[in-house]
């Protein structure tokens, strides 16, 4: 697959903090990538320099065949983390004047802004102003003024944040049908459930180093399934069963416990649970899972997604 992004040993310093280290990843055209990690990453450093909003302090990144992100800003969308549209136009005029920042017309524009909020079902919000519209309905306003000018790439940084779920998935619905007209999609975001169900591949960043790139499969493999069980048991029991690698305790009340034994690389856990049964263990509920890309983040980078990893400028207050 031709790459339309290419990044290759790409760091970012800010004065003496590395924010971003050594990152080279592909992203393929036409296809949609997850940029994953917790806030503080580098997801945003990364993205700017991407997009040639701020110098790389050394690497090469060629983003549709150009070295420097502004030589093809016109062909490119971008919705930023931090969001905003004028308070008081309507979303048609909001999105068409952002296509004419990228040279659409503005009467091309308005009848796009028509179409596309028909579309997302949201033709009744044309007339009124964007500071009446609700959260849900103003961050679908912004994706559409994003890609008005149809770019070939997109770049959303954080599009699900603040979102509730039902806006969560028509915004989802409208990444895949960015992808299923040609665009490619990076999107950073440090909630995995929606990259595990939207991506082609994934790219996963901790403390500023990728910790890995591949298909979101491909990740969960590198992950051990577990087998949680819940009764009067004891951890050594459980450690002592065939296949298992270790055990935490996950909960205990009364006596009462609940296990997490992860499983060694290989092993199904259907050998184990008859092992239990078989020895009399007081196994009174019993879970075989599957990892999520969560658990796989986790035993991946040993860095929790949903924990903030930003550092804070001495004598300042983090910014967020
Ligand atoms: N202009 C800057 N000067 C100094 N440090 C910065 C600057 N911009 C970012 N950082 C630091 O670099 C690290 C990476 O920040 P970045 O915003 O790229 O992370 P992120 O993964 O996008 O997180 P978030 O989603 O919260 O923005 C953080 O520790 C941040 O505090």
């Amino acid at each position: 697959m031709t790459a339309a992004l290419t990044l290759q040993d790409v760091n970012k310093r800010y004065g003496g903090f590395h924010a971003v280290r050594d990152l080279s990843f592909e992203v393929g055209k036409g296809s949609i990538c997850g940029f994953l990690g917790p806030n503080g990453a580098g997801k945003t450093s990364t993205i700017r320099m991407i997009l040639g909003l701020q110098p790389a302090t050394s690497g090469r990144i060629e983003i549709l065949g150009a070295d420097d992100g502004r030589r093809v800003r016109n062909r490119i969308g971008f919705l930023p983390e931090e969001r905003g549209l004028y308070k008081k136009m309507t979303p048609v005029d909001a999105i068409a004047f952002f296509g004419a920042l990228k040279g659409l017309p503005l009467g091309e524009g308005r009848r796009r802004a028509r179409e596309m909020l028909e579309q997302q079902g949201l033709g009744g919000a044309s007339r009124k102003k964007m500071k009446e519209l609700s959260k849900g309905m103003a961050q679908k306003v912004q994706l559409i003024a994003a890609v008005v000018h149809r770019p070939e790439f997109v770049i959303l940084d954080e599009p699900f944040s603040g979102l509730d779920p039902v806006n969560q998935q028509g915004l989802e619905q409208m990444i895949r049908g960015l992808a299923a007209d040609g665009a490619t999609v990076l999107f950073s975001t440090h909630v995995m459930q929606h990259a595990e169900r939207l991506c082609d591949k994934v790219v996963l960043l901790a403390r500023g180093r990728k910790a890995f790139e591949g298909t979101v499969d491909e990740a969960k493999a590198t992950s051990r399934r577990f087998l949680e069980l819940e009764g009067v048991i004891e951890a050594g029991q459980v450690a002592a069963l065939p296949g298992v690698s270790n055990v935490e305790i996950a909960a205990e009340n009364d006596g009462v416990r609940v296990l997490k034994a992860h499983l060694a690389p290989g092993a199904r856990g259907q050998e184990t649970l008859k092992a239990a049964f078989l020895g009399g263990l007081d196994v009174r509920r019993f879970d075989l899972r599957e990892p999520s890309l969560h658990d796989a983040f986790i035993d991946l980078t040993g860095d929790n997604p949903d924990q903030d990893q930003s550092v804070k400028p001495a004598g300042q207050e983090a910014a967020r």
